[in-house]
C-alpha cells in the first residue's frame, strides 16, 4: 500500500498533490515543534525548512520524543531533522540552527514559503514571526500550550486578527513596598529573593535609585521609600565583605543584616504594623542551636485546597514542627525527592551558608562578573529558595520546596506531552484548511456567527473533560492594529549608497505618481515645494528623521546601522496617509 493511501482518502487528490509542493517554515523545534514536525512529516508535506536556536537539554527528552540521551548538546533543528527524515524518506527537510530574528531572514526569505507554522515559547519570537508574516503576506499558524491548555490560531492578512491586534497581558508586578517591607504570600518572598536579593547580591552593580524614585512617584510610602534608600547603600558595604571575609564570617554578615538587622529596621516604624502582623527578627545563632521559635503560620483560610486544610504548625521550625501533609520537618522528609522535601529552618541557613558561598565563589574567580538568575543554575535556585524561606519564616508566611521555588520563580507551568500532542494535531488541520481555500484563489472563508464554515481558531480547555476541544469566532483585523494595518513595501537597495534622504524623496515621489525625472530635489533635501509632505522616519522605535530633525538625510542607511532586515517606517505627520513600511532587503 502506497504511503499515501489514506491521506489520499481523506484529503482528496488535489490537496495531496498540493502538500507535496507546499513549502512550510515551521519555528521551534521543542514541545510542540518535535510532535509537529512528526505530524507534517507524515501528512506528506514535501518541502519542510526547520529553524530553532537552541541546542538539546536533558530535560527536553521527557516529551521530545525526537531526541535521545546522545543527543544532549546537539542542535535541536538537525536532530529532529534527521530523525523525522526516516519517518519519509521523499519529504525535504532543511533545517537551520539559527534565531528567527536574525536579520537574513528577511521579508524576501519569508515571501518563499507557502505558510509559516509556529511551535515558539515566548512572546518575543512570536511577535516577531506574526511581523513578518504580515509584511510577507504569508498565512501563519500560531499555536500555544500551557499545562492542560493549548490554543491554534489561523492568522491570515486582512482576513483574520494578527497576534499583535490586541495587547497581551502583561506579566504580574508587584509594588515595590509589598516585595520590600511587607510581603505577605509565598510568591512575594520568591520574587524579593530573585529580583532584588540576588542582583544586590551578585548582579550588575547599578544603583537601584531609579526603581524607588519610580515608586516615589506612583506615590508609595515615602518614609518607607527613604528607608529603602539608606538600606540600598548599606548593601554596597556588605557586598563587598562577601569578596573579603572568610565564607562563614561573610554568611553571618549577610544573614544577620538581611534577616535581623533589617528587619529590626522595618519593625520600628510603627505605623507600619497597626493594621498587619510584624515580622520577627531572625537569629542566626539560636536557628542553629535549635533553640529558635519562629512566628506560627496563619492556618490557611478555607478557600485554600482541601489537602492544606489540616495543616496546623509552622513548616519551617525546628525539629519539632509539622509540615502542612502532616509529617514532621526534615527527619521523616528526607527519604524524599531532594527538590520536593520540606526544608527545616536550620536546613534553610544551611542551604543559604552553602549557596552564597558558591555564588561568591563564581564571582571571585573573574569567570563570570554577574549572575542572575536561571532556573537551571543550582546555585542560584538554591540562594532563592533559601533566602525566600527565611524571609518567609520571618513574617509568618508558608514555606515552599525547592522545587515550589523553582516553578514559581521559573513562572513554570508543567509541559504536557498530550497537549502538545493534540495541539500539533490541530495545527496540521488548520494548515490544511488554509491549504485548501488558498487552493480557491479567493479570499479566506473565515467562520462568524452568520457564516459558520471557514476558519475558526482551535482549542483545548480545562474544566470540561467531556468536551475539551472547542472553536471560537476568529476577529478581523483590529483597524489600529500597527503591525498588519501597515502598508508594507519590500525595498531592494544597497544600503552603503542610498541615503535617507533619497529613499524619503522617492517614496514621496512615488506617492505623488511622478517619474524619477520630474524630481527636483537632491539628497540633502533643499526643497521648497510647499504641497511636500512632511513625514517622520522610525527604524523599530528609533526616530531617524523628522519635519524639524534633517541631520541624518545626507548619511547613508549602513551608516544609520539600516540594513538588510531591518524595516523603516515612514509617517504622514498630516496622517492622510496610512504609515508605508519599508523592508530593506538586498539587491538580487
Ligand atoms: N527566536 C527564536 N528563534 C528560533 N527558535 C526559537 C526562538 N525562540 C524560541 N525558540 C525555540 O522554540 C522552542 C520552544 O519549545 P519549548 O516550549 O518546548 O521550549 P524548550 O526550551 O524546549 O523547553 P523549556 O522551555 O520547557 O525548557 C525551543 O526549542 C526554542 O529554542
Ligand atoms: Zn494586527
Amino acid at each position: 500500500m502506497p504511503r499515501n493511501t489514506h491521506a489520499l482518502a481523506i484529503l482528496g487528490p488535489d490537496l495531496v498533490d498540493k502538500l507535496a509542493h507546499t513549502r512550510v517554515l515551521m519555528v521551534g523545534a521543542g514541545g510542540i515543534g518535535c510532535e509537529l514536525l512528526k505530524n507534517v512529516v507524515l501528512t506528506g508535506f514535501g518541502d519542510i525548512t526547520l529553524l530553532d536556536l537552541d541546542t538539546i537539554d536533558l530535560s527536553n527528552l521527557n516529551r521530545q520524543f525526537l531526541f535521545r540521551k546522545k543527543d544532549v548538546k546537539k542542535s535541536k533543528a538537525l536532530v529532529a531533522a534527521r530523525t523525522a527524515q526516516a519517518f519519509n524518506p521523499s519529504c525535504k527537510i532543511t533545517p537551520i540552527h539559527g534565531n528567527i530574528k536574525e536579520d537574513k531572514f528577511d521579508v524576501p526569505w519569508f515571501k518563499s514559503f507557502d505558510i509559516v507554522l509556529n511551535a515558539l515559547d515566548n512572546l518575543d519570537a512570536r511577535r516577531h514571526v506574526n511581523k513578518m508574516c504580515m509584511a510577507a503576506n504569508v498565512p501563519l499558524v500560531e499555536s500555544g500550550t500551557a499545562g492542560y491548555l493549548g490554543q491554534v490560531q489561523p492568522i491570515l492578512r486582512d482576513s483574520t486578527e494578527c497576534f499583535d491586534c490586541m495587547p497581551k497581558p502583561t506579566p504580574k508586578t508587584f509594588p515595590v513596598c509589598t516585595i520590600r517591607s511587607t510581603p505577605s504570600t509565598p510568591i512575594h518572598c520568591i520574587v524579593w529573593a530573585k529580583s532584588y536579593l540576588l542582583p544586590q547580591l551578585f548582579g550588575e552593580q547599578e544603583d537601584d535609585e531609579s526603581e524607588l524614585d519610580q515608586a516615589a512617584a506612583q506615590g508609595e510610602n515615602a518614609t518607607e521609600i527613604a528607608n529603602l534608600r539608606k538600606e540600598a547603600r548599606a548593601f554596597r558595604k556588605v557586598r563587598e565583605s562577601l569578596f573579603s571575609a572568610l565564607p562563614e564570617q561573610a554568611a553571618a554578615l549577610v544573614f544577620n543584616k538581611v534577616f535581623n538587622e533589617d528587619i529590626k529596621r522595618l519593625l520600628s516604624m510603627a505605623d507600619m504594623w497597626t493594621a498587619r502582623k510584624p515580622p520577627t527578627p531572625l537569629d542566626r545563632d539560636l536557628i542553629l542551636t535549635d533553640k529558635f521559635v519562629p512566628p506560627a503560620v496563619p492556618a490557611p483560610s478555607s478557600s485554600e485546597p482541601s489537602r492544606r486544610a489540616n495543616a496546623t504548625v509552622t513548616v519551617n521550625g525546628t525539629g519539632s514542627s509539622t509540615i502542612p501533609n502532616g509529617g514532621v520537618a526534615s527527619s521523616s522528609s528526607q527519604a524524599k525527592l531532594k527538590d520536593q522535601r520540606q526544608l527545616s529552618l536550620k536546613d534553610n541557613v544551611q542551604l543559604f551558608d552553602e549557596s552564597l558561598s558558591r555564588l561568591a565563589a563564581r564571582l571571585s574567580s573573574g569567570k563570570e562578573t554577574s549572575i542572575s538568575f536561571d532556573k537551571d543554575d543550582s546555585d542560584t535556585l538554591d540562594f532563592v529558595t533559601a533566602t525566600a524561606n527565611l524571609r518567609a519564616t520571618a513574617y509568618a508566611i508558608e514555606n515552599k520546596t525547592r522545587w515550589e521555588v523553582k516553578e514559581m520563580a521559573g513562572n513554570i507551568i508543567p509541559a504536557i506531552a498530550t497537549t502538545n500532542a493534540i495541539i500539533s494535531g490541530l495545527i496540521v488541520l488548520q494548515a490544511l484548511h488554509i491549504l485548501r481555500a488558498q487552493a480557491t484563489g479567493k479570499a479566506f472563508p473565515v467562520a462568524s456567527p452568520s457564516h459558520a464554515s471557514g476558519i475558526r481558531i482551535a482549542g483545548l480547555q480545562a474544566g470540561k473533560p467531556s468536551v475539551p476541544l472547542s472553536t471560537y469566532y476568529v476577529s478581523p483585523p483590529n483597524p489600529s492594529c500597527g503591525i498588519c494595518r501597515d502598508q508594507y513595501v519590500s525595498l531592494q537597495c544597497d544600503p552603503a549608497q542610498v541615503k535617507l534622504g533619497e529613499l524619503i524623496n522617492a517614496v514621496l515621489r512615488a506617492e505623488r505618481g511622478m517619474e524619477e525625472d520630474e524630481d527636483m530635489e537632491d539628497a540633502e533635501g533643499e526643497d521648497d515645494e510647499s504641497e511636500r509632505r512632511e513625514v517622520s522616519v522610525y527604524e523599530g522605535q528609533r526616530l531617524l528623521s523628522d519635519p524639524d530633525m534633517d541631520d541624518n538625510l545626507g548619511r547613508t542607511l549602513e551608516s544609520l546601522n539600516c540594513t538588510r532586515g531591518k524595516f523603516l517606517t515612514i509617517v504622514d505627520e498630516d496622517e492622510v496617509f496610512e504609515n508605508v513600511v519599508l523592508a530593506l532587503s538586498p539587491l538580487p
